[in-house]
């Protein structure tokens, strides 16, 4: 099977990297983070969350945030919006693009955002219908699409309904999240199989932790099986602050070099990509999480 010339990064470190860091994280170094990225080229940055600050304190800066990142022209800067109140403050925060996020699981469903799957996606619908009167654009993520921290394995035609419901109601993409990085390139390549009955491979995404060792296996397996876009995070940001021991999502710098290494073209600088995780590494005071920044920057 070929594989695709080109593949888009969805860079979710300053959103579902930073929302787990348990220390303040000033508008500032936020600001400086999305605007490294943008210059190393990313085409689409996950900026923030305009969810409940007694959820995710440290998403409460968001709409300064936007207000201070360099937006470039052909950059996506999107943010996570959970209900009408959360897209109402992202427009108002002038964001063009949100996210909704649904689960493959109901216990994660609860813990996340506190009501059942079928309850979650009711609540999208006002969102939808809101996004197109404003010409706002809509991303959907299912989580625990390969393992849950509360209720263990999950099947691939658990996911494939929700994945379905969110494509019907209007997210041009879904992204499928290995909240906890249980997937194995098996898992992964039988998921996208199941789902992609239900929603064409050109509108899923794949979203992996690195939680135990498998992502850029599973983004190569998710390649094999026609899959073009990834969600990532510089330095291997974050975790989840529902899924507990979840490592961050797998680095983006390592999918780059990987990437790369497989002549697939993306338009992302890998030096500047380093420099920008090295950075924020630097705020946070520890190493970076990619494996490839780190034998970078030890020669
Ligand atoms: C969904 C809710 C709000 C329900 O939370 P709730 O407590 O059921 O909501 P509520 O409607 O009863 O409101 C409770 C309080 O929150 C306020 N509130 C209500 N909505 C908002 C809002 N949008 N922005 C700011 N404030 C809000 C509301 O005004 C009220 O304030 P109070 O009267 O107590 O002072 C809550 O559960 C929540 O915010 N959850 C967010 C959880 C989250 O952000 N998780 C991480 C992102 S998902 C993820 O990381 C996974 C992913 C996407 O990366 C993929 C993967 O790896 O799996």
């Amino acid at each position: 099977m070929s594989l695709p010339e080109k593949v888009r990064l969805v860079e979710v470190g300053p959103r579902d990297g930073l929302q787990n860091e348990a220390q303040p994280i000033n508008v500032a170094d936020k600001v400086r983070l999305v605007d490294d990225l943008t210059a190393a080229g990313l085409s689409y940055i996950e900026v923030g969350s305009f969810v409940s600050p007694k959820w995710v304190p440290q998403m409460a800066g968001s709409a300064e945030v936007f207000a201070n990142i360099r937006q470039q022209p052909g950059v996506t800067y999107a943010a996570l919006a959970p209900n009408l109140r959360g897209f109402e403050d992202a427009l108002t925060a002038g964001v063009k693009e949100v996210a909704v996020f649904a689960a493959a699981s109901e216990a994660f469903s609860q813990r996340n955002i506190n009501c059942s799957i079928s309850e979650s996606l009711a609540r999208f619908a006002p969102i939808m219908d809101a996004a197109r009167q404003h010409g706002v654009r809509v991303r959907g993520y299912v989580s625990c699409v390969l393992g849950c921290p509360y209720e263990g394995a999950v099947s691939a035609e658990q996911v494939a309904p929700v994945a379905r419901e969110l494509f019907e109601m209007g997210c041009y993409e879904v992204s499928l999240g290995d909240t906890i990085g249980t997937g194995t390139p098996g898992s992964t390549r039988r998921l996208f199989e199941v789902v992609a009955a239900h929603v064409p491979r050109a509108q899923l995404a794949g979203h992996f932790h690195d939680t135990y060792g498998q992502a850029l296996a599973n983004i190569y397996a998710s390649l094999l099986e026609d899959i073009t876009v990834f969600d990532s995070s510089v330095a291997g940001l974050g975790g989840c602050p529902y899924a507990k021991g979840a490592s961050g999502n797998v680095a983006s710098e390592d999918v780059l070099y990987m990437l790369q290494g497989l002549g697939i073209e993306t338009g992302i600088n890998l030096e500047q990509l380093i420099d920008a995780g090295s950075r924020i590494s630097t705020v946070l005071g520890r190493t970076s999480g990619s494996r490839v920044a780190r034998a970078r920057l030890a020669q």
